[in-house]
């Protein structure tokens, strides 16, 4: 495995450097019968910004504790920069924001950053820690006592202060309003500008396709979909046709020529239609009375559902869920800083 010198000071760090950020093959971790990760082959380039989407228990959140060495694969490979996980980490070549991630709770956001700043080797300065992470209006603010969006900023701000090659984010902008959300990800593009690699998990398709270069969705511990936004769009054929119903049933909508479903928003009706111009026809002449008609592509979330929401896969049992997960995987991780 490649031992690089860790370069204290570097400016941009590892963004030149050659080979992947992250290669994961034939990943699998189980928690009793529940496959969490079933079979992941993943490569992430350097420089890349990466979106994990998933349902609920796709297994994002296990893939990342896996690439911050927090749990270990039952088999296959994992190289994170070209190392074991934990090196990497122990380097300070990984900056994590994990989902929930436990903050000191007796103590302000100042003693928090400075306790943490501590422990690695070559952090950023700790000015520009707290001005990308915007936290200067909280430094007095005792930990517990910040919003959910103050504390993922607080989050935020001890992922990149190892002046990471690698950032991981879990679900980053949970809790965060509409604005402060756009500020996160308008520091997070700025930091990773000069040639850090990003993987993110969300569950803000928006999100994922705006910010990333790259989509991977996952369902069931597999990677069902792995491409830009619009590749994994255009997996999704035909079109959505939106309508006031009048008085027409939705049930009636549905049966239309070529239609494939509806879904109700709002006193609207989206239709669903593998040829929009074959039930655009038959609507229009046998429900005059439907009006504000518009025709639409389909829809990130539509790709989405379509790649989830219809496999045909047996449920897998779930275990009772580990309470202290969340805490005692963040503590884990910023032990294996020291
Ligand atoms: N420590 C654990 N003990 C038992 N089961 C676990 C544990 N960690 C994960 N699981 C199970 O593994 C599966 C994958 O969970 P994971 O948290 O990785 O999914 P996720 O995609 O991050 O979900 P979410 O979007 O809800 O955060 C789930 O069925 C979950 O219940």
């Amino acid at each position: 495995m490649l031992e690089e010198p860790v370069g204290a000071g570097a400016t941009t760090p590892g963004a030149e450097q050659p080979g992947s950020a992250l290669e994961l093959a034939g990943l699998h971790k189980a928690y009793g019968p529940v496959r969490a990760v079933d079979g992941v082959d993943l490569e992430v380039r350097r420089r890349e910004i990466v979106a994990m989407l998933g349902p609920n228990g796709a297994g994002k959140s296990t893939i990342n504790e896996m690439i911050t060495g927090l749990v270990q694969p039952d088999s296959g490979r994992l190289s994170v920069l070209g190392r074991q996980p934990r090196v990497a980490v122990a380097e300070g070549r990984v900056g994590a924001m994990l989902q929930a991630g436990a903050l000191l709770h007796d103590a302000t956001t100042r003693d928090v950053l400075r306790l943490m700043h501590g422990l690695h080797r070559h952090p950023l300065p700790l000015d520009e820690v707290i001005e990308r992470a915007e936290l200067g209006d909280f430094l007095k603010t005792k930990s517990d006592k910040l919003s959910g969006g103050q504390a993922q900023r607080l989050r935020y701000a001890l992922a990149i202060m190892p002046d990471p090659e690698l950032l991981i984010l879990d679900e980053p902008t949970v809790g965060m309003d509409v604005e402060v959300r756009r500020q996160f990800w308008a520091s997070m593009r700025d930091f990773a500008a000069d040639g850090r690699t990003v993987l993110f998990a969300t569950h803000y398709l928006e999100e994922a396709d705006e910010m990333a270069d790259r989509i991977v969705v996952l369902n069931t511990g597999r990677v069902v979909a792995d491409g830009t936004g619009a590749e994994i769009k255009s997996r999704v054929t035909g079109r959505v046709i939106t309508v006031s119903p009048a008085d027409v049933p939705a049930a009636e909508l549905a049966a239309l020529p070529a239609a494939t479903g509806t879904e109700r928003v709002g006193s609207r009706i989206k239709i669903k239609t593998a040829d929009s111009d074959l039930t655009l026809r038959a609507m229009v002449q046998r429900y005059p009375q439907v009006c504000d008609i518009e025709v639409g592509s389909a829809r990130l979330e539509d790709a989405f559902l379509a790649l989830t929401g219809n496999q045909d896969q047996p449920e897998q049992d779930h275990l009772p869920i580990d309470d202290q997960r969340v805490d005692r995987t963040a503590n884990q991780f910023s032990r294996s800083l020291r």
